[in-house]
């Protein structure tokens, strides 16, 4: 009930409050990217996700704000496109396998290379663990060392632990999300 009064509300502020953001969502292959977009916008996490080829785009308006997603392919191949879809966007989320330890150096090495892009500097950076429901996933302060994240100087830098498939820290992550759009 709850639920169906605050879409109600939503969709009347949208008519006459709604501001905007756009943001990218990056992160190596398996790491849950497209299951966040999920989550976020219908609510449920699907166990058999089919491995984004290029990108997609998707909307979302929560708490009176217009997300606009652009959720990348995180395999090799569609690597180099992640500058271009970061480009003045409002937030980097870049969303990495908290229980995978074999790839957490390359999901480093990914996010570093990336954000030494001129074009990026300054731009907010939202670090997400995601899958923090397995046993062994990394917590915060782990990730922050795994990640080298202390490194990054230049820009506005959040890490959360969240699991999409237990939906845990989504709300913090949409509360970060909707501080960060255009005022
Ligand atoms: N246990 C667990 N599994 C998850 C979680 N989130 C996603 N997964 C699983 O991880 C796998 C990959 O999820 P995707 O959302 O497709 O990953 P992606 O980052 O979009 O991958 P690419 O599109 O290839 O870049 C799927 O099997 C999901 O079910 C989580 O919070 N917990
Ligand atoms: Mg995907």
């Amino acid at each position: 009930m709850y639920k169906f009064f605050s879409q109600i509300v939503d969709w009347l502020r949208s008519f006459f409050f709604t501001r905007e953001m756009e943001l990218s969502l990056i992160g190596l292959q398996n790491a849950g990217k497209s299951s966040l977009v999920n989550v976020l916008t219908t609510g449920s996490f699907q166990q058999d996700m089919i491995p984004t080829v290029g990108f997609n785009m998707k909307k979302i308006t929560k708490g009176g704000v217009t997300i606009k997603m652009w959720d990348l392919g995180g395999q090799p191949r569609f690597r180099s496109l992640w500058e271009r879809y970061c480009r003045g966007v409002q937030a980097i989320v870049y969303v990495v396998d908290a229980a995978d330890y074999v790839s957490i150096e390359s999901s480093r090495t990914e996010l570093h290379g990336l954000l030494e892009k001129p074009s990026l500097r300054g731009t907010p950076l939202l670090v997400l663990g995601n899958k923090s429901d397995l046993p062994g996933s990394l917590s915060t302060q782990q990730l922050i060392e795994r990640m080298e994240l202390q490194a990054l100087l230049e820009r506005e830098v959040c890490v959360y632990n969240i699991s999409c498939k237990c939906q845990t820290n989504i709300d913090v992550t949409l509360e970060w999300l909707t501080k960060h759009a255009k005022s």
